[in-house]
């Protein structure tokens, strides 16, 4: 069963993964992240003012993605390079994901690549006020990416919030669950829960 996480940046995608990999941990679910699939710089396409766009769908091998998808779906094990902000391409690690009966998978474009989306058994879209995403993104490229406020916010209006608004919102309905990650993050955790749960003991048996 795959199970994929879709969300704007900053909206809680790797730590509502991580809290489902601990939660579920008995059935050893593969997990991983779109990220790893980031092209090289060198084949990103620059906006109007030279700048690198990593949020259009185009910045990613979604070939590769759709593929290894496919390769787990079908018991078989994986090879990804571990995506690392800015990390030259030769000191991203190689690891082996062996398949399991929970893949869980989490990116921007889950739901706007057609081929990764049918693969889904099921989708889960986070929804938070840009506001609080910003913040945290604001906090994230200050403290490990050593942007300058200015180039965040600079990204932020140019590249994340227009490519959100085209290639995420409009695929937010598709979401067999949407996770309201704010306050209430622990309740809809548990409602998240009680509705997977029964998906996942069918798997068991
Ligand atoms: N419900 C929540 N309440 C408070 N903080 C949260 C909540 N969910 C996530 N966060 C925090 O928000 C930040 C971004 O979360 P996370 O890394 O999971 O998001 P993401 O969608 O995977 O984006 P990114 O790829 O930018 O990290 C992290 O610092 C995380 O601890
Ligand atoms: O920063 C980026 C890639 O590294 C992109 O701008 C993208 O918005 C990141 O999304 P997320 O925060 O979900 O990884």
């Amino acid at each position: 069963m795959i199970i994929g996480i879709c969300g704007g940046s900053g909206s809680g995608k790797t730590t509502l993964l991580k809290r489902l990999a601990s939660f579920y941990g008995e059935l050893h679910p593969t997990v991983f992240s779109m990220d790893n699939y980031y092209l090289p710089i060198d084949q990103q396409i620059l906006d109007e003012n030279g700048h690198v766009n990593f949020d259009l769908p185009t910045a990613l091998d979604k070939e590769r993605l759709v593929a290894d998808l496919k390769d787990l779906k079908e018991g078989k094990s994986i090879e990804v390079k571990e995506y690392h902000f800015n990390a030259p391409p030769n000191k991203n690690v190689l690891i082996t994901l062996d398949p399991s009966p929970i893949i869980i998978v989490e990116g921007l474009f889950l739901f706007q690549y057609s081929e990764v989306y049918q693969l889904l058994d099921f989708s889960i879209f986070m929804d938070v006020d840009p506001d609080v995403q910003l913040d945290r993104r604001l906090y994230r490229d200050l403290e490990t990416r050593g942007y300058s406020r200015e180039e965040i916010m600079y990204q932020w209006k140019h590249h994340v919030i227009p490519c959100y608004e085209k290639y995420l919102k409009p695929y937010m309905h598709l979401a067999d669950f949407v996770f309201e990650n704010d306050q209430q993050a622990d309740l809809e955790f548990e409602r998240l829960i009680h509705m997977l749960t029964p998906k996942l003991l069918c798997l068991k048996e």
